[in-house]
Parts: structure tokens; C-alpha cells; sequence
């Protein structure tokens, strides 16, 4: 399925190619990851009409009211006045998402009594929940909590990841190039990158990570809460207390990272630093059992996405912007993106 879904965006790049015409990545990489979370949650895709005003304009509020901080979580008192109007929102979008849900719940109890064939996630929670077996409460509730948490954590978060590194790379020529080397020497020019040849990309792999260490596509991580009284760093952080991790200082703390401003995916050549969560200095998933626990699928998507635009594409800005012109404003959120979006002429490279 993501072999088929990523094929139909460089078939339309193509034909951009052929043009010349100018694409808005931002959009189409969003698109893409969105019709492939829906394919695999619900087994099927999902237009924008299909949500209120919107599939990814609703995800995508419901992502940035959930990062404004609300008073009413610091002053308890005053929160029942709602003075931002975020409850009222958050009540709002969880209409909308309910209706949605409930409607692909029912989808999928139609499509059991058609005996449909290939199984979705939603046909998994479906039978844990009608099984009764599970050892924990599982109701319909719980299997639309489900769902909703994946849209809402996996769609956003591998969208911004493969903008980010696109966007280093074209500001970056010299390090396109390189990669494009790389990827000419392992797979040639005759066929395209599968999700098999992932593990042998050296390159891009460095290239992901220094990506993640400049723009962690969830800056501050998701917040946490102290269990218990600790000192970290001489400071003394009292049980319950809200952390929130800034992952995003870390990564260009010039005490941690040589040049860390610079963009230079060798400085992991020879490192044994990953991006799992062992190694405190770069935390893009979170560390922990609190961690991304999408990070196996997300590493597959976002590696086979930038493998494929690369290889197959050359990349150049409109209008004669120069690489270094590029901007790479950030607009902060749970999940920050590029503030503007990534827009660049693809030129098609491969002999088939
Ligand atoms: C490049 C893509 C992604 C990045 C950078 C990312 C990053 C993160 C981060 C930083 C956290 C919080 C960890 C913490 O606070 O310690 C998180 C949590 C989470 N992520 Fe991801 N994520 C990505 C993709 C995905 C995908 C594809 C899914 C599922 C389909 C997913 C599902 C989740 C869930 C359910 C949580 C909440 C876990 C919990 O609270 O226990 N993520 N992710």
C-alpha cells in the first residue's frame, strides 16, 4: 500500500516535471501521509469532505488548540470561565471527530457483514473489543480514543519531518548531491527505492538525524509529570510537577554540539547516536515508555519518502531563489512546521 501511495505522488510529480511547473511539496507530502495513516487505521481513504471543513484542516486545529497553553490548567480556579475559549473549541472539534468515527465504526461493522477480506487496525480493535478478552476496560469509547490518536499523532509529525529534511537538503546542494550519489550507487537509475533498501542508507540515514537534531518536529516533546520528588541539575523538581522537555535547545546547545547551527549530517559519521531515545542528546521520539511508540512505522515512512524524492528528482526553487535564500521560519506548534510552505520545480532524473 505505501509502495502504491508513494508511486501515485511521483507519477504526479512527473508530470510537473514535464512542465516545469512549480508543486507545493508541503501539500502533496501532506496528502500523501494522510491517505496512507487513513489506509492503514481505517482501510480506506478519506476525503477532505468527509470531515466538517475538512480532514486536515480539523486535525490540524485540533493539533494547534491543543498546544495553546491554557490558564485554566495553571489557575484551576478560573477554568471553568474557559477566558481563551479553548474548551469551548476542544468541545467543538470532539463533536466532529465523534460523528466521524462513529461513522467509520459502523463502516467497518457493514464491510464484517460483507466479509470483507484484508484487516485494518479499526478490525483489530473491533474484535479485541467484541471478544471481551482484554484485560482492561475496551469499549467503543476506547476504540475511537485509538483512532483518533493515531491520526492525530501520525499524520502531522511525518509530514513536518520529510518538509524539514527536503528543505535542508535543497538550501544544501552539496549535500543533495551526496545523498543522490549514494542512492544512485545502491539502487542505479533503472528502478526506485523499496522500504529493503532503507537499512543500507548510510547517508541518509546521518541526513535524517541531523535534520531531527535542528527541528524536532515536537520541539518540547509532549509534557510529562514527575511521579516522584527529583533534583536534576541541582534543581529540585517537586512530585506532579508538569516537565516539558525542550528537545529542540538541546539540539543546538553549542556545549553538547560542535557548530551546532550548521547543518552537517558527517558529524554522526562514525556515531554511535540514534535516534531511540538512549542518547539524551537527541530525543525527537521522546525517550522512555512514554516514547513515540510509531517511531518504527514513522522512521519507514519518513526514510522512504526523502529516498524517493531525491533519487527520483531533482529539486530547484522558483523564481531564481537561491539555495541560501531559502526560508526556514518555523511555525510553533505541538508539532512546528515550516512556516511558509516548501514550494520547489522537481526535474525528473531516472532512465525508466
Ligand atoms: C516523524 C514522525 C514522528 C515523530 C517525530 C514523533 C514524535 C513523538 C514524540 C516526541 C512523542 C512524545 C514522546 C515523549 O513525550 O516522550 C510522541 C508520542 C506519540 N506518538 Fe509519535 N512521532 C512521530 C510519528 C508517529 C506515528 C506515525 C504514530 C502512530 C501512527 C505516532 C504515535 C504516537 C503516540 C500514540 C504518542 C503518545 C504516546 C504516549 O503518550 O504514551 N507517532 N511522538
Amino acid at each position: 500500500m505505501r509502495r502504491a501511495e508513494v508511486e501515485l505522488l511521483v507519477n504526479s510529480l512527473i508530470g510537473a516535471s514535464k512542465i516545469r511547473e512549480t508543486v507545493d511539496v508541503s501539500s502533496k507530502i501532506a496528502s500523501l501521509n494522510a491517505d496512507m495513516t487513513c489506509l492503514m487505521v481505517f482501510g480506506k481513504k478519506y476525503e477532505d469532505k468527509d470531515l466538517g471543513k475538512g480532514f486536515k484542516a480539523v486535525v490540524r486545529e485540533a493539533v494547534q488548540v491543543g498546544t495553546i497553553p491554557n490558564l485554566g490548567d495553571y489557575f484551576p480556579y478560573i477554568g471553568v470561565l474557559d477566558l481563551q475559549g479553548l474548551t469551548v473549541r476542544m468541545k467543538a472539534l470532539a463533536k466532529v471527530f465523534d460523528g466521524f468515527l462513529e461513522k467509520i465504526i459502523e463502516d467497518h461493522v457493514q464491510y464484517k457483514e460483507d466479509n470483507k477480506q484484508t484487516k485494518d487496525i479499526v478490525d483489530t480493535m473491533m474484535a479485541i473489543m467484541e471478544s471481551g478478552d482484554a484485560s482492561f476496560e475496551f469499549d467503543r469509547r476506547h476504540v475511537k480514543a485509538v483512532m483518533l490518536d493515531l491520526i492525530i499523532t501520525g499524520i502531522d509529525t511525518s509530514t513536518a519531518a520529510v518538509e524539514w529534511v527536503l528543505s535542508e537538503l535543497i538550501k544544501h546542494p552539496e549535500v543533495m548531491k551526496k545523498l543522490q550519489k549514494e542512492l544512485d550507487a545502491a539502487i542505479g537509475l533503472d528502478r526506485t527505492v523499496e522500504e529493503s533498501d532503507l537499512d543500507n542508507l548510510e547517508y541518509l540515514n546521518m541526513v535524517i538525524k541531523e535534520t531531527f537534531r535542528l527541528h524536532p518536529v515536537a520541539p518540547l516533546l509532549l509534557p510529562h509529570e514527575s511521579m516522584e520528588d527529583c533534583a536534576v541539575d541541582g534543581y529540585h523538581i517537586p512530585k506532579g510537577s508538569r516537565i516539558l522537555v525542550n528537545t529542540w535547545a538541546i539540539g543546538r546547545d553549542p556545549n553538547v554540539w560542535a557548530e551546532a547551527e550548521k547543518f552537517q549530517p558527517e558529524r554522526f559519521l562514525g556515531s554511535d547516536i540514534d535516534l531511540r531515545g538512549r542518547h539524551f542528546q537527541l530525543l525527537p521520539f521522546g525517550s522512555g515508555r512514554r516514547g513515540c511508540p510509531g517511531i518504527q512505522l514513522a522512521l519507514v515512512v519518513v526514510r522512504l519518502l526523502v529516498a524517493q524524492l531525491v533519487h527520483c528528482f531533482d529539486w530547484e526553487l522558483p523564481n531564481g531563489m537561491l539555495p541560501s535564500d531559502l526560508n526556514m521560519a518555523e511555525y510553533f506548534g505541538l508539532v512546528t512546521t515550516r512556516a511558509e510552505h516548501l514550494m520547489a520545480i522537481p526535474t525528473y532524473r531516472l532512465h525508466k
